[in-house]
């Protein structure tokens, strides 16, 4: 599994802000969308492209597009969503798959509650977004669904995680050859107790969504 924290001011400086508990919902969704679209940037540094040839208004020229089978964007609900507009203006042409996922508060389980993803995904490259990467639970069993149904490279997009989720995936996937990357704005310190990000940024679904 490969690991990149983007290290950039301008990632720093939305993250500080969004971090901050006085930012309110709005400015919290208008940040979180801003940082996905910069997060995405580096995390389709490897999507495949085929050369292309287009006509300008002068000569053909050589260049590249999106290869098929399309690249598949799967937001794990509730809290993923606030990414997905910031990921598809970067990939429009993306196909959008959903999971709904639940970590238990106390056994810190992920239950599935709901997946619309395309049956086969044979040679699809997978781009998964979740804000927070905590135990790791819950996106070790999205990108376990994603390779049952023949996935062969999963890209997550973070906005924060936890040395000990991403620790929990090295060793759940050791066995696993097809690429998995991480791409989050930072690596935390640790998690408490209750399996919050510290310092983290609080509960993602209920800062995006208004709940506090
Ligand atoms: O790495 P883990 O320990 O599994 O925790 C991370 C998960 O917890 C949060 O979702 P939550 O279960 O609160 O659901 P929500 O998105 O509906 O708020 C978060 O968005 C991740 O999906
Ligand atoms: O810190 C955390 C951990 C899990 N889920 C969140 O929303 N925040
Ligand atoms: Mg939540």
């Amino acid at each position: 599994m490969q690991t990149l924290a983007v290290d950039h001011p301008l990632v720093a400086h939305k993250l500080t802000t969004l971090r901050d508990v006085r930012t309110d919902s709005p400015t919290f969704r208008r940040l979180a969308d801003e940082l996905v679209t910069l997060l995405a940037y580096e995390a389709t540094r490897d999507v495949r492209v085929a050369e292309a040839t287009v006509q300008t208004p002068l000569v053909p020229a050589q260049g590249v597009q999106l290869a098929s089978p399309k690249p598949l964007v799967v937001p794990i609900l509730r809290a993923g969503l606030g990414m997905l507009d910031g990921m598809t203006r970067l990939l429009p042409t993306a196909e959008v798959g959903f999971l709904g996922m639940i970590r238990d508060e106390g056994t810190l389980q992920a239950e599935t509650y709901a997946s619309r993803l395309p049956d086969d995904l044979s040679g699809r490259q997978c781009y998964v977004l979740d804000p927070m990467l905590a135990t790791g639970g819950t996106l070790a069993a999205a990108i376990r669904l994603l390779f049952e149904r023949g996935a062969d490279d999963v890209t997550a997009l973070c906005l924060l995680a936890a040395p000990e989720g991403l620790k929990y995936l090295e060793q759940a996937f050791s066995d696993i050859s097809a690429p998995i990357k991480v791409v989050t704005a930072a690596i935390d310190s640790h998690l408490n107790e209750q399996g919050f990000i510290m310092p983290g940024l609080g509960d993602a679904g209920d800062r995006l969504y208004g709940v506090v």
